[in-house]
């Protein structure tokens, strides 16, 4: 068994308390706090000037994921590494499947990907397509012996992904049944389609028109119907990615009459607009991705709806394509531009810089935003998401003090650009650590490719506790 590690010096922030105390780690889990903890035969860690924060979760990756004619840059060795960087310590992935063919094949895929590759812990989301018996005769082994607990369908992309409304109406009936929490990318794909093609009819062919064929509307009124059927189906929702007011809007109305539905936002709706996707030189294409980058009002719409709890979680929607080679396929229609942009690293720094550092959110929600609100949605808590005697020991050594600079020159994904590039940021992950053993020290990697296990989770709903109405300790 690996030695036990004794941190000391640090202040523990969690979604509900701020304190000094040591954290004493037996093999993979905490196994005691408290003051001045004897230092037996443990290697002391002194995290004096940091912050000790419970492993970030990021509930939204696309990694070696094939998508718009070519496949994602960051894997699940590169796009974990970073994203260990970033202080996050467990991914949920998004696992694409294919019309027509068994569910568990498109699962096995993923496992491929991910076994022997991943540095820090992982689990799948599983997209739904189609819903037929086949589908539904093997959903309950997905959610019970894969302990995939959450299900994702497309309101958007249109003959790719894109899915119809019964679809997405019985994945929410099935899902209430199994203990699964459906998650929806809400944009309406049929309206984007016309516009789309109108744009090219009249020769708009630039990256910006990315996000002029995908105004705010479409994705308020996709949002809306999505929370609508929620309700009929007496269901759970969680939509992914929302970027602007009209979204928050719908949600909100939702919540306020009861609905069971949660909201996650991205760092780059926070941080960047749509003025990114007028760079010249192409280099607007670098900041596409859907739903686009809003006009600048909307962040503070955003950063109030965090605060006020309408929206719960950040999940990066890291999926990383190349400026040079992948974004370029797109030069002269805007069509053809893969959609996604690299946010694994940077997702927990903006926020905690952005957010707690500009008085914005506490650090409390801080927490709550990028690990246990996740946690606890998909079922993972207590054994993630938090720091508590007998949690896994995913730790954060976060330095609150230093200043730095976002840059593809230094960060760790494999991608050859970063959408926050020249931002100064004050905050940095120092040290991280899975399970008891660090995957970066002292900003140095010392993890090791296939070290993350992968999660079984728990169904939906498994925390009684999480009501819908909590509010967060402010
Ligand atoms: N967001 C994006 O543009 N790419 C990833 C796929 C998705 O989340 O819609
Ligand atoms: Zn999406
Ligand atoms: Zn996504």
């Amino acid at each position: 068994m690996a030695r036990k590690k004794l941190i000391k010096n640090g202040v523990i922030v969690t979604a509900s308390d701020r304190y000094e105390a040591d954290i004493l780690i037996e093999g993979e889990t905490i196994s005691a706090i408290g003051h001045n903890l004897p230092d037996g035969d443990a290697e002391v860690i002194d995290a004096k000037g940091c912050y000790v924060f419970p492993g970030a979760i990021d509930p939204h990756t696309h990694l070696d994921m094939p998508f718009g004619g070519t496949v994602t840059k960051d894997d699940f060795e590169s796009g974990t590494m970073a994203a260990a960087f970033g202080g996050t310590t467990s991914i949920i992935d998004f696992c694409l499947t294919e019309k027509g063919k068994p569910l568990k094949d498109a699962i096995q895929t993923w496992h491929n990907k991910s076994k022997d590759k991943s540095v820090i812990d992982y689990s799948f989301h599983l997209m739904i397509g189609e819903i037929n018996e086949r589908v539904l005769s093997e959903l309950p082994a997905v959610i019970q012996e894969e302990g995939i607990s959450s299900l994702k369908v497309f309101m958007a992309y249109k003959n790719v992904f894109q899915a119809d409304d019964e679809t997405l109406f019985r994945t929410l009936i099935a899902a209430k049944d199994l203990g699964a929490l459906v998650m929806v990318h809400a944009e309406n794909g049929d309206v984007i389609d016309y516009l789309t093609k109108e744009a090219l009819k009249n020769g708009n062919t630039d990256p910006v028109y990315h996000a002029l064929t995908r105004p705010p509307e479409v994705e308020g009124e996709a949002t809306g119907r999505a929370a609508q059927l929620t309700s009929l189906a007496k269901s759970q929702l969680y939509v992914v990615h929302v970027s602007c007011a009209e979204a928050v809007e719908k949600i909100a109305e939702a919540r306020n009459k009861g609905v069971d539905i949660w909201g996650e936002t991205c760092p780059q709706y926070l941080a960047l607009d749509q003025s990114h996707l007028e760079l010249p030189d192409f280099e607007g294409a670098k900041y596409v991705w859907s739903p686009p980058l809003r006009e600048k009002w909307h962040q503070e719409v955003l950063w109030n709806a965090l605060k006020s709890g309408q929206l719960q979680t950040l999940g990066s929607d890291q999926c990383s394509f190349d400026f040079n080679g992948q974004k370029s396929l797109g030069k002269g229609d805007f069509t053809k531009i893969p959609n996604g942009g690299p946010m694994i690293e940077d997702r927990v720094s903006i926020l905690f810089s952005e957010g707690v550092m500009k008085g914005r959110i506490t650090i409390n929600q801080f927490v709550d935003i990028v690990s246990t609100r996740v946690a606890k949605l998909f079922g993972m808590f207590p054994k993630k998401g938090t720091i508590s005697v007998g949690a896994d020991a995913d730790l954060v050594l976060f330095d609150p003090n230093k200043e730095r600079i976002l840059s593809a020159a230094t960060h760790h994904m494999a991608v050859d650009y970063n959408a926050f590039e020249g931002m100064k940021i004050t905050g940095e992950p120092v040290s991280v650590m899975v399970r008891g053993e660090f995957v970066v020290r002292d900003r140095q990697f010392v993890g090791k490719a296939g070290s993350g296990q992968y999660i079984k989770r728990e169904k939906y709903g498994t925390m009684k506790k999480l009501k819908q109405n909590e509010t967060q300790p402010i």
